[in-house]
């Protein structure tokens, strides 16, 4: 697999937004002044209604669209674009932007074709991400021959394979129905579990928020910005029997309220 940038200790920043504003050509002012530290191993949702920025905030992190005003801070050094050719970060989109015309295999193959690698050399890595996502036997198929969640699965593949340190998810499961997207967020539990991610996730759900995260951010729109923030205080790695637990329903209640404030803030509009 490729070189990953070391590890910060448990719970120190693995990236900070400081002061981030993002103002589009078109004059929309889509984060005004965002501050957001991402901890080393947390899994960080962020949680808002439609326009708030939670895309923006993702793509800024990763590099893919540079802030107007404020920085972004790496404290292990490198920067974004150095951290993303070293493997560091990995992207999931919400759809999963296969190539139609390419094996399994080859989308997931894909991200280390760009960095340079040969086939052969790679296949292992390839390989081993696909068992890690359960789709072993897929390799050769094509996506349309796949389910949504398939083709879903298949793109985390391609976001581990370079085995990021952080994985940035923007509404990965939104589209699909809501078993595959259970079995889904369990899958990204035990992957986490198994690959020491630092996960930042970005979701309308705030059911699917409280069941994934260590902690929820919860944003307010025109201009984006952080209006709340909550932590589950539970065990990382959970299971079905999680949604019916007291700290669950008690945690679903209050961040509700607390999106119900952030979107009564633009009822105006
Ligand atoms: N390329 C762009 N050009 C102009 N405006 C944009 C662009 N991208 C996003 N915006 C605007 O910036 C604001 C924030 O958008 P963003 O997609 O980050 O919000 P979001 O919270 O992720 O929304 P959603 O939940 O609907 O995906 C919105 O008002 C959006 O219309």
């Amino acid at each position: 697999m490729s070189a990953v940038p070391s590890p910060a200790p448990p719970g120190a920043p693995v990236v900070r937004l400081e002061g981030v504003t993002k103002t589009f050509s078109n004059g929309t002012l889509a984060l005004a002044g965002l501050d957001l530290a991402v901890r080393q191993g947390e899994f960080l949702s962020l949680l808002g209604p439609s326009g708030c920025g939670k895309s923006t905030a993702l793509r800024i992190m990763a590099g893919l669209t540079q802030p107007s005003a404020g920085r972004i801070v790496w404290p292990g050094g490198a920067d974004d674009g150095a951290r993303r050719r070293a493997g560091g970060i990995g992207f999931v989109f919400q759809e999963p932007t296969l190539m139609p015309w390419a094996s399994v295999f080859d989308n997931v193959f894909l991200p280390l074709r760009l960095e340079g690698n040969r086939r052969g050399a790679v296949k292992t890595d390839v390989e081993e991400a696909l068992a890690l996502v359960g789709l072993s036997a897929f390799a050769g198929h094509y996506p349309r021959e796949l389910s949504g969640g398939m083709k879903m699965r298949v793109s985390i593949a391609r976001a581990l394979v370079t085995r990021p340190r952080i994985l940035l998810m923007d509404e990965p499961f939104a589209a699909l129905d809501e078993i595959t997207r259970f079995k889904l967020n369990n899958d990204i539990l035990r992957l986490r579990d198994q690959l020491g991610w630092t996960v930042v996730f970005v979701t309308h759900s705030v059911y699917e928020s409280v069941y994934l995260s260590s902690r929820i951010v919860v944003m307010a729109a025109r201009p984006g910005r952080v209006v709340s923030e909550f932590a589950v205080d539970a065990p990382p790695l959970r299971d079905e029997a999680f949604r019916t637990t007291e700290l669950y329903g008690r945690t679903c209640l209050d961040v509700s309220a607390a999106l119900h404030a952030a979107m009564g803030a633009n009822d105006h509009l």
